[in-house]
């Protein structure tokens, strides 16, 4: 198995008079085209780890190495460029644009990266929306759907890039359990047939049993193993 993601005693602290460690010493690997639940009480850092491992935010000591590259000096543009290429996104709240169609959301991330022409975008974004099942929805706008819907347009806009690893925070927390486990579904069979490697907080235990392994943390760090 080839790693994707490496991490080292990665802490994250924030500063002040009283520090809050959200973070602690936490060394772990995740190999390409593994699907991996990050699971723990609340408050022990599952959010504040998944951050760190999608370059939202930067540990204070420790290192993190994302496809083979050591992250520690990147500045913020490079951190930007990376997360674009090789990440994608899924949050408990659907982030689309309120103006834009469907498929202006879904285009957004590869116009912005721009490796691809203009009707190349387009053709691949109505591919994306038809293959998540939203055939003949492109040109409505994210309330005209539902939420199931929105949640599966987010994974679109995640996959528009092709990234290596998608990311996602409570992707099933405000959807009904149908829509869930069609949610839970998509992203187990993006690992199976396209390799991509998903990490997902979740408290889903139905969605965290699906998952190939479970990171589980108590207080910021690596629970001990069962
Ligand atoms: N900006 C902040 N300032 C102070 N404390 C913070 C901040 N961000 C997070 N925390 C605290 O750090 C701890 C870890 O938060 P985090 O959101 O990562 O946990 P979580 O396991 O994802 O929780 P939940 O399951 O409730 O979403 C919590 O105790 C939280 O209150």
């Amino acid at each position: 198995m080839h790693p994707l993601i490496e991490t080292e005693a990665l802490t994250r602290t924030l500063p002040g008079e009283l520090p809050v460690t959200l973070v602690r010493d936490v060394s772990l690997r995740i190999d390409r085209g593994e699907f991996v639940a990050i699971v723990g009480p609340s408050g022990s850092g599952k959010s504040s780890l998944l951050y760190l491992l999608g370059l939202l935010d930067r540990p204070t000591s420790g290192r993190l190495t994302v496809d083979g590259e050591d992250t520690a000096d990147f500045d913020e543009d490079r951190l930007a460029d990376l997360r674009l290429a090789k990440l994608g996104f899924v949050f408990q709240f659907h982030f689309l644009l309120p103006e834009f169609s469907l498929l202006d959301n879904v285009a957004l991330p590869m116009r912005r990266l721009a490796r691809l022409r203009e009707t190349e975008i387009v053709a691949r974004a109505h591919a994306l929306l038809d293959d998540l099942g939203l055939q003949g929805h492109a040109h409505k706008h994210p309330h005209q759907i539902s939420g199931g819907q929105r949640q599966r347009v987010a994974i679109a806009r995640a996959l528009a890039n092709q990234p290596l690893l998608i990311l996602a925070d409570e992707p099933t927390g405000n959807l009904d359990s149908a829509s869930s486990a069609n949610v839970r579904d998509l992203l187990r069979s993006l690992c199976r047939t396209q390799g991509t490697t998903v990490v997902t907080v979740t408290h889903d235990l139905g969605f965290a049993a699906a998952a190939d392994r479970q990171i589980a943390l108590v207080d910021g760090r690596l629970a001990p193993q069962a």
